[in-house]
């Protein structure tokens, strides 16, 4: 069984200029231990289709989908108090912002103790033990002095160390990850990007993994969903997507990569749209 398995999502949103559809039947599945990549340019609908999953969308949404099954058990189906008890435990998720994702009234400590005491129900000596052990596995030093800090106090890295350390904090079967390195340094990067895949590893943990990157792709998934305009282009296994792109969406994809540049400009996704299918980015 999948742990995450969503059929014909859909969403919608109410705008000033009429209604708007940001996912368009997408259908996906992710399986324990697993790393699923979605990528697509901007607006190709990625971070809407998992904070739907997270429920996390404004009220100008509307959400469908035939089922949205998380280990067994439909999120649509369910009530906000048994879902509630689900996300941010048993699924949780990280962002681009890690400084603007953390709350700048209350120190890093105060933040993932409220996780600790919500969805755990810790007491106040168990819960800071916890929350220096996980400050470790995410690789931030002097965890108990650190955690008095606030997030202006923190480097973007070390922000979202925070951030990984609060979604890890209750054990959950899956991650998601929405584009988590885009706003660090290049440097850091590579460390976030490590350590996602690591933990991952070591818990067992569902991963997907948001992102516009090729190269995050090839250094972390098994598999890729290709998303374009709210829609799913192609699904593969990293080798097969790599070497066979099916769609003429990813073959303009990974014509953008650096390696792939002739003369003194990368070719961009339209260019390649345009030259190789004139009647549009289907396979
Ligand atoms: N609250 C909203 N109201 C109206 N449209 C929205 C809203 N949120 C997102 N959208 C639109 O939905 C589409 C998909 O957005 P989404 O953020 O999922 O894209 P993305 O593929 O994750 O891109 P990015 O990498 O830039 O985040 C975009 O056209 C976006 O403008």
């Amino acid at each position: 069984m999948a742990l995450l398995d969503i059929q014909n999502l859909v969403v919608e949103f109410q705008t000033a200029s009429g209604p708007f559809r940001a996912v368009d039947g997408v259908s996906l599945h992710v399986d324990e231990r697993e790393v699923l990549a979605i990528v697509g340019e901007s607006g190709s609908g990625k971070s809407v289709s998992m904070l739907a999953v997270m429920g996390l969308l404004p009220w100008t949404a509307t959400v469908t989908a035939d089922r949205m099954n998380f280990n067994g058990r439909d999120l649509l189906k369910i009530s906000p108090a048994d879902r509630r008890k689900i996300i941010g435990k048993d699924v949780a998720m990280i962002f681009q912002e890690p400084i603007a994702s953390l709350n700048p009234c209350f120190t890093v400590g105060f933040q993932i103790e409220e996780v600790l005491r919500f969805h755990m129900g810790m007491d106040k000596a168990q819960r800071r033990a916890r929350a220096i052990e996980l400050f470790k596995q995410v690789g931030i030093p002097d965890p108990a002095d650190r955690l008095n800090s606030f997030p202006h106090q923190m480097s973007g890295g070390q922000c979202q160390r925070v951030m990984i350390a609060m979604a890890i904090a209750c054990n959950p079967k899956l991650l998601i990850a929405d584009e988590p390195t885009t706003a660090l340094d290049v440097t850091i990067q590579k460390q976030i990007l490590d350590l996602l895949v690591s933990l991952q590893a070591k818990y067992g943990m569902g991963l997907i993994m948001i992102t516009h990157n090729m190269g995050v792709v090839a250094a972390t998934a098994d598999r890729v969903i290709v998303q374009y305009k709210g829609r799913k282009m192609e699904e593969a296994d990293v080798l097969s997507l790599f070497e066979s792109p099916k769609s003429n969406y990813t073959r303009a994809l990974l014509s953008a990569l650096p390696d792939n540049a002739v003369g003194d400009r990368l070719p961009t996704v339209t260019d390649m749209l345009f030259e190789a299918a004139p009647s549009g980015a289907g396979a």
